[in-house]
C-alpha cells in the first residue's frame, strides 16, 4: 500500500500511482515539522494519522522532499513499529546538503540544490502548493522583506 506524507505528496501520489501498472491500496498521514519556517523544528506534529492498520502490510511511503530526514525516519520507524512487513521510500526530491538523519531511499526522483522550493505541492506557510511545477523561492520571502 501507498502511504503519503501530506500535505506536500499529495501531487506526487497522484502521479506516482497513476503511472502504477499494480493496484495499490492508498492512505494518508498529515504531519508537519516546518511551521512557518524553512527549516525543520524537528518536532513531528501528527495532524491526521493513517485510517488503515498497517500491520503485516508491505508499505510504500510517498514523500515529496527529504530535506533534514526528521520527517522520513519518524515515518519509517513509527510504520515499523505499528508492525508494517516491510517499509520503502519513494521521494520525488532530495536536498543532501541539508541532511541530518540517513534514511535509506527505494525509490529516488531529484536531486535538489539547497535552497527553498514550493510548487507541485510543496508550500511555504501554506503558499504556492498549487503550482504545478517545482521552483526555488526567493530568500527575500522567507528572510521577511517580502512577506
Ligand atoms: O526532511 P524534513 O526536514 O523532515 O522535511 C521534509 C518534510 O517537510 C515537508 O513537510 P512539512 O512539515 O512542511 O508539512 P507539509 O507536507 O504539510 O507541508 C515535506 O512535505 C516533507 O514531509
Ligand atoms: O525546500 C522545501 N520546500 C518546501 N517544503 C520543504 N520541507 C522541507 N524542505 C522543503
Amino acid at each position: 500500500m501507498l502511504v503519503a506524507v501530506l500535505k506536500g505528496a499529495v501531487n506526487t501520489l497522484v502521479a506516482l500511482s497513476q503511472a502504477m501498472t499494480i493496484d495499490a491500496q492508498i492512505d494518508f498521514m498529515s504531519l508537519s515539522s516546518y511551521g512557518s519556517g524553512s527549516s525543520s523544528s524537528g518536532r513531528i506534529t501528527v495532524r491526521q494519522d493513517l485510517s488503515t492498520d498497517v500491520k503485516g502490510r508491505n508499505v510504500l511511503i510517498v514523500e515529496d522532499i527529504i530535506d533534514s530526514g526528521y520527517t522520513l525516519d519518524w515515518t519509517v520507524r513509527e510504520l515499523k513499529r505499528r508492525g508494517a512487513a516491510s517499509v520503502e521510500v519513494f521521494a520525488l526530491l532530495e536536498k543532501p546538503a541539508r541532511r541530518k538523519v540517513e534514511v535509506p531511499v527505494k525509490y529516488k526522483g531529484f536531486e535538489v540544490p539547497d535552497e527553498f522550493v514550493v510548487g507541485f505541492g510543496l508550500d511555504y506557510d501554506e503558499r504556492f502548493r498549487n503550482l504545478d511545477s517545482i521552483a526555488v523561492l526567493k530568500p527575500e520571502v522567507y528572510e521577511g522583506s517580502l512577506v
